[in-house]
């Protein structure tokens, strides 16, 4: 059997567990039998510049966009058809010729505090040491803890559990999504309250990377949850407006309740002595206002908080 649908994906165990979750959503709407799925929605495996350098360079050298750059390549040279990202990750303009189709049903949004000693964030000792590799992480940490020590905590997932096992640190924070998709939900101690720790835009959710010509193509419709793709639309304006980047704290989330869509979104001080929040709702209807909605309270955020950005 000729393939159908080619994932292009990374070979982190997370980004393979991913698209692993979407090849079967691919194959059950393209009508694939078990059996046909590795041949009929293959997983491509691209290694991109972002897994090959893991250290601080990475953010000198051009950010986040480095985990999708090989993987673009492939799908608008035809060799793949569909990427499967985390949101989280996908800068918020696409390249010429691809978009993202599709945004499947979010996972939990929240961080999950994962310790060995202590069972929640509060329990934390003064001067713990708390390892993160994200700003806004670190800047909501230590908006309500300034006595802890945060540490640079670099690596893929497992990668950061191993750290923390060896004793490097006395608890990490990860996403809840991340850990519960690659099975380790008993890791988690705590589900961080989403008003402490206001997710990164888009966290928890996924993104399908297609070329442009494929946006209405029917297994690419059949993945996306547009209460999902409203509430991240409304996120990443926010991100947009905020220049949201890996130098910069900033947290945005939404979602939909009685049919109206709320989002709530920050910017912090890198050290966490100051936050900048603003909330927000409207009627839930079309992806342009859901945006929108992110763009006006992400340019109201900036101009009360100014440049927070930390230098390279
Ligand atoms: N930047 C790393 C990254 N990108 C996506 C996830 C998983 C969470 C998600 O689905 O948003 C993670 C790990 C983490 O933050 O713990």
């Amino acid at each position: 059997m000729a393939a159908l649908v080619r994932i292009g994906t990374r070979r982190s165990k997370l980004a393979l567990t991913q698209s692993g979750m979407m090849q079967r959503a691919i194959g059950r709407a393209l009508g694939v039998a078990d059996a046909d799925l590795a041949e009929a929605v293959p997983l491509v495996e691209i290694v991109t510049t972002g897994d090959r350098v893991q250290d601080r360079r990475l953010m000198e050298i051009g950010g986040k966009a480095l985990f999708t750059k090989e993987i673009e390549e492939a799908l608008l040279d035809g060799r793949v058809d569909v990427a499967v990202h985390s949101m989280k990750d996908v800068p918020a303009e696409q390249p010429d010729g691809l978009c993202i189709a599709a945004v499947p049903p979010r996972e939990d949004a929240r961080d999950a505090f994962v310790s060995e000693a202590f069972a929640s964030f509060a329990d934390l000792p003064s001067g713990a040491r708390l390892g993160t590799a994200s700003m806004r992480r670190q800047a909501q940490a230590l908006a309500l803890r300034p006595d802890l020590q945060i540490e640079m905590l670099r690596g893929n997932v497992d990668t950061r559990l191993r750290k923390l096992a060896e004793g490097e640190f006395d608890a990490i924070l990860l996403a809840v999504s991340g850990l519960n998709r690659l099975g380790f939900e008993r890791a988690i101690r705590e589900r961080l309250a989403l008003d402490d720790f206001l997710p990164a835009p888009g966290q928890g959710a996924l993104a399908l990377q297609t070329r442009a010509d494929d946006r209405d193509a029917a297994w690419v419709a059949a993945l996306n949850d547009p209460a999902t793709a409203l509430a991240v639309a409304a996120e990443r304006g926010a991100m947009t407006a905020l220049e949201g980047s890996c130098r910069t704290a900033i947290g945005a989330y939404a979602e939909i309740a009685a049919g109206r869509l709320r989002l709530t979104t920050e910017m912090l001080a890198p050290d966490g002595s100051a936050r900048w929040r603003r909330a927000g709702e409207i009627e839930a209807g079309g992806s342009e206002q859901a945006q929108a909605l992110g763009l006006r309270l992400g340019a109201e955020v900036r101009e009360t908080a100014g440049d927070q950005r930390v230098e390279p």
